[in-house]
């Protein structure tokens, strides 16, 4: 479980400290122009680490489920695709889905750039919970950051409880972009956090006269093809 060593530890996180990931995020802008702030969220056990692991290393985090304590943190760094014509990094920070952690990760959103919400298709209430998570975003986030709502562990079809149509519905009502992700195969995953990546670097790089990147369409272009997401920027 080499993936949980950077996790802080539970006194760290009580006190809501978390030098190490500011040292280490400060040390990746030495190295890249911009490090934008992904953060990810949802109810406990719906799969924040295991999607980032499959981001990250391209692999899936199987056998026995080991919660994140307080925050956890990885950086992706695509320099053939983010490096034009400034060089970007995603800093994505894992969060503890644990109510007793809910304190510590608060203090996080408020520099997020974007937040990924997790929910779990073979468990209702995870998906419940998503409009209190949406609540809470509203509260503690910036105004203008980035949403995506992912029903993660969609390989589980005999399991399913939570319809696709319900995440679609969910997400239309707030007017986030949505997709069905797999940590386990891999589906959609790349393609969640470089869509993100995407808008954020259109942002970032945006001049006055351009038209705006519109998320919600490049992920609706880019969900069926098979094979994609290798290079999106
Ligand atoms: N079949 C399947 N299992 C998954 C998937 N994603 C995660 N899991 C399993 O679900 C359990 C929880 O995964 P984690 O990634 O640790 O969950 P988490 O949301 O980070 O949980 P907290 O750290 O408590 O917030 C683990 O047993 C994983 O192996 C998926 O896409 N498919």
């Amino acid at each position: 479980m080499s993936a949980r060593k950077t996790s802080l530890t539970d006194k760290q996180a009580k006190n809501g400290t978390s030098k190490y990931v500011l040292e280490r995020c400060a040390s990746i802008n030495e190295y890249y122009d911009v490090a934008f702030k992904v953060m990810l969220l949802g109810d406990s056990a719906v799969g924040k680490t295991c999607v980032l692991v499959r981001f990250k290393d391209g692999a899936f985090l199987g056998g026995n489920f080991i919660a994140t304590v307080g925050i956890d943190f990885r950086v992706r760094n695509d320099t053939s695709d983010l490096c034009e014509p400034s060089c970007y990094s995603l800093c994505i920070w894992d969060t503890a889905g644990q109510e007793r952690f809910r304190s510590v990760t608060h203090a996080y959103y408020r520099d997020a750039q974007a937040l990924l919400l997790l929910y779990d298709i073979t468990n209702k209430p995870s998906f419940d919970n998503i409009r209190a998570w949406l609540t809470e975003i509203f509260d503690y986030a910036q105004k203008d950051v980035v949403i995506m709502l992912l029903g993660n562990k969609s390989d589980m079809a005999a399991e399913r409880v939570v319809k696709m149509e319900e995440g679609e519905k969910l997400a239309k009502e707030y007017g986030v972009p949505f997709m069905e992700t797999s940590a386990k195969t891999g589906v959609n995953v790349e393609l969640a956090f470089l869509a993100i990546a995407k808008e954020l670097k259109h942002r970032a790089t945006q001049l006055p006269n351009e038209p705006k990147f519109k998320l919600h369409d490049y992920i609706e272009s880019q969900k069926h093809k098979s094979g994609c997401c290798s290079s999106l920027l």
